[in-house]
């Protein structure tokens, strides 16, 4: 095991007096050097959230030694916590079915090195996005799914992500409806992009209903896959001003400009493990 260079340390706890002050004081202790450090505490259920970056130079220790170190206080104060190597870079799958706009924002941000991921693939239930995926030389795993064989191709999405050990689902308009099962095994590490501004305009044709309703905004949400469709905590939004004089058309149009920004974004933030979870709802540590 190698020494680590820079380590990220996320956690949430009960809160109480003391906790920053006695985290800080491990480090400390052993010499590390804060970089960047947040903390928020939620007064309604009295959960504290902190993400701390460390400088681990100098202490040439491994990332299972600074976990040991760390261990008995996240043992006293109860914590839900992850400490990461900063280098590692998590490793993403992408589902994707016809449109590929926000496909093409996410491997072209991959490639350019500004998101800081390790993209190993990508599956579809339709073979339109399959020359753009070969363009950037990554494998693309043609699924197609029918009610019958749903079970089946989930598990081929499951034991895919299981035989590459990758870490997240990114479903970049993948308009399939996963299964409660899926969605368990994959809590906290799957992210969809919803076409629309959240809790507005659910379901499969959002900017059709916008138009409908004659909205004066449009948007775009990202957020983690829960069984409840487009229900799951809310990592990032963005929205554009539109007009009456938009067709469905137009909105849509204007609305994949949005959606590949915010899923970008999300992304970033969850490879850079800036999203904690707090119940239905996230805390986001962003730049
Ligand atoms: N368990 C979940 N699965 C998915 C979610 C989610 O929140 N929870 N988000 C969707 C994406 N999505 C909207 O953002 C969405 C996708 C598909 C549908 C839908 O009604 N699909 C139909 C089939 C449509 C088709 O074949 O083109 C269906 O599955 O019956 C609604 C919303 C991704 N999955």
């Amino acid at each position: 095991m190698t020494a680590v260079r820079e380590i990220i340390l996320k956690f949430s706890c009960a809160d109480q007096p003391g906790i920053v002050a006695n985290v800080a004081a491990l480090f400390a202790a052993q010499g590390f050097n804060i970089r960047e450090s947040q903390q928020f505490e939620d007064v309604q259920t009295q959960r504290f959230f902190m993400r701390t970056v460390l400088d681990a130079t100098d202490q040439q220790l491994t990332l299972a030694q600074i976990h040991g170190a760390f261990y008995p206080v996240a043992k006293r104060y109860g914590m839900d916590w992850e400490l990461v190597d900063a280098d590692i870079r998590p490793k993403v799958l992408v589902a994707v079915s016809q449109w590929g706009h926000c496909l093409h924002n996410l491997l072209n941000a991959w490639k350019q090195g500004s998101l800081p991921v390790d993209i190993i693939g990508v599956v579809s239930n339709h073979e339109v996005q399959r020359d753009l995926v070969d363009w950037y030389q990554l494998p693309f795993h043609y699924l197609p799914i029918t009610k019958a064989n749903k079970p089946e191709q989930e598990a081929q999405i499951l034991a895919l992500m299981e035989q590459t050990s990758t870490d997240c689902l990114v479903l970049a308009r993948y308009m399939q409806i996963l299964s409660n099962e899926l969605c368990d095994k994959l809590a906290g590490r799957a992210i969809n992009i919803h076409h629309s501004f959240l809790p507005g305009f659910k379901g499969a044709k959002p900017y059709h209903q916008a138009f409908e309703r004659g909205v004066k905004l449009i948007g775009a949400s990202a957020h983690y896959v829960t069984a409840d469709l487009d229900e799951g905590p809310i990592i990032e939004q963005a929205v554009e001003r539109v007009t009456h004089v938009n067709t469905p058309e137009e909105l849509t149009e204007i609305g994949r400009d949005i959606e590949s920004v915010v899923l970008n974004r999300a992304l970033r933030w969850h490879a850079e493990h800036r999203v904690l979870l707090n119940g239905n709802k996230t805390v986001v540590f962003s730049r």
